[in-house]
């Protein structure tokens, strides 16, 4: 028998044992509905691989809106309605603000031990973390001029890369992708990069291979489970291993960028870069992180974070779209009315702009890029729609099942900014059901740290490439419903075309 195989029974007899001991320890506390699974391995193959989510939908028509399961000895909770989050990550948030450490091995290494902001505990270097660059992203103020500054620049450059195409059918996703990594570049360290700079490509690496490594079935997933078979499973603890390799010389890179002192700035004009105002922070007397934690919150929490999620929805978008001309001709003629086509859309337009910002939002809810969110626990047995949730608990919540739960939802695989307007096409208000149930970037302490950058740039790219173009299919289709869509299939390889008309506006 190969050592590998034995290894694996080898930690199926250890699990067998703890399940046991656990079982005994445990006594009579009461179960949460769950789903029964085999032997051992629990409901690990019972999974649908590449979208968890589906499954879990499926799951909870049976067991409720909270109920758990087991990938071999670690219990997951899931929580699918509306009322059963919204009790979770808003009315006890506090208690449901920790992060699972010991569930993912890899992310242990990639993160330095969790000293991202994604995965940290919920302790006081979390919190200022989160402020110093809630500070920065969150844009008050000049800061809004400043990202939409940046976003208007990368913008131009996708327009023209898209009027290069002049009416040839092309897949826009390396078009989008540069244009998302850039905005965060500019962001991050105040400048836009070539897709030759060395420090470019490396992102672009590390953003892709996080992607795949990271799949919550996705392979490699099993060390989590158990860390020592990365003495067996070489090939799956070596992706790990490079990307943490190039998590460091992406750092290197940004110091080396982010020291040379004043670049880019003016007079006294203020260092707005991100990745300065978290080296500020560092040296501050009192300051409780270090310089790992820079170098895991700039690679993990803006680029990869930052990257993945708002180009994955662009791409949606731009799929989706090419297949209802009705919607463009709406989002077209606001856009003319608006804007017209003398200037270039600005943030100060969006008030004015419902049916554009009801796209948005319906495109946040269809597209669900971030189905399962990030794990949360609680740290104490919490009561959630009246069942307990048993400290130390791994739970999920299927954001997916929330933005498109039939019972709520009308047609909800369907495309429909309308379900965001009011009988005059005004936008519903933030109190309206629908807006309620819409949670695309998490609610309560964990809500994403990224927001507003993301919303601004969609917004900002929905309505200029409404100005500018007709979006048609091209000759390699995939399917727009997103329950047909493998997970990889429009988000890691995107394998379809558009054709982008360029329009002739009637103002
Ligand atoms: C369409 C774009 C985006 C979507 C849909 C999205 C969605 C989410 C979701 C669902 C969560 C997890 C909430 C939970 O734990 O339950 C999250 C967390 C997070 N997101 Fe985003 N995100 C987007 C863009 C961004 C951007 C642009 C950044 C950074 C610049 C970012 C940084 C983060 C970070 C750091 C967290 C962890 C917050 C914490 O644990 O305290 N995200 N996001």
């Amino acid at each position: 028998m190969e050592l590998d195989s034995l290894a694996v029974l080898c930690s199926f007899g250890v699990i067998a044992l703890s399940a046991i001991w656990i079982r005994t320890k445990m006594g009579t506390r009461a179960q949460l509905p769950h789903y029964r699974g085999w032997p051992v391995v629990g409901n690990l193959f019972q999974v649908r691989r590449e979208r968890p989510e589906l499954t879990f939908i499926e799951w909870a028509k049976d067991l409720g809106p909270v109920f758990s399961m087991k990938m071999f000895h670690q219990e997951l909770v899931i929580l699918s309605s509306f009322d059963a989050i919204y009790e979770a990550l808003v009315k006890k948030g506090d208690s449901f603000s920790e992060r699972p450490q010991n569930s993912s091995f890899r992310l242990g290494l990639i993160s330095d031990n969790f000293l991202n902001i994604a995965s940290s505990p919920a302790n006081s270097t979390w919190r200022k973390l989160k402020k110093v660059c809630h500070k920065k992203i969150k844009m008050y103020d000049t800061g809004m001029k400043q990202i939409e500054d940046i976003s208007t620049g990368m913008i131009r450059n996708l327009l023209e890369v898209f009027e290069s195409t002049t009416q040839k059918s092309f897949n826009p996703k390396e078009a989008i992708y540069n244009t998302v990594m850039n905005t965060i570049t500019s962001l991050a360290l105040g400048r836009i990069f070539s897709t030759e700079d060395e420090l470019f490509k490396k992102l672009v690496q590390f953003d892709q291979g996080m992607s795949t490594a990271f799949a919550i079935t996705g392979r490699g997933a099993e060390l989590d489970i158990f860390p020592w078979l990365r003495f067996f499973r070489k090939k799956s603890y070596k992706v790990i291993q490079d990307l943490v390799e190039l998590r460091n010389q992406i750092w290197e890179l940004i110091k080396e960028e982010t020291s040379q002192e004043g670049q880019l700035l003016q007079g006294d004009e203020e260092d707005v870069r991100l990745v300065s105002a978290l080296r500020e922070a560092l040296v501050e007397e009192g300051c409780e992180f270090t310089e790992e934690h820079l170098r895991a919150v700039a690679t993990i929490d803006v680029v990869f974070a930052g990257t993945a999620t708002t180009s994955h929805t662009l791409c949606i978008y731009l799929n989706v779209i090419s297949k209802h001309p009705n919607i463009q001709a709406k989002l077209q003629e606001e856009v003319d009315t608006i804007v017209g086509s003398e200037r270039m859309v600005s943030l100060a337009d969006k008030g004015d702009m419902p049916y554009t910002q009801a796209t948005l939002l319906e495109l946040l809810r269809y597209s669900s890029v971030a189905p399962l969110g990030g794990a949360h626990m609680p740290l104490e047995d919490t009561v959630v729609q009246g069942k307990t949730i048993p400290a130390g608990s791994t739970v999920l919540i299927n954001y997916y099942h929330l933005h498109h739960d039939e019972e709520f939802w009308k047609n909800p695989f369907e495309f429909e900014p309308e379900r965001f307007l009011d009988e005059d096409g005004c936008l519903v208000s933030a109190s309206h059901p629908n807006r309620r149930h819409l949670m695309p970037f998490g609610a309560g302490p964990r809500v994403c740290l990224g927001e507003v950058l993301a919303k601004t740039r969609i917004f900002l790219i929905i309505a200029s490439l409404a100005q500018k173009f007709e979006i048609l299919p091209g000759d390699i289709s995939a399917p727009s419903d997103p329950r047909q869509l493998e997970h990889g299939a429009l988000l890691a390889s995107a394998e379809f075309e558009i054709i982008a008309k360029e329009r002739i506006q009637n103002t």
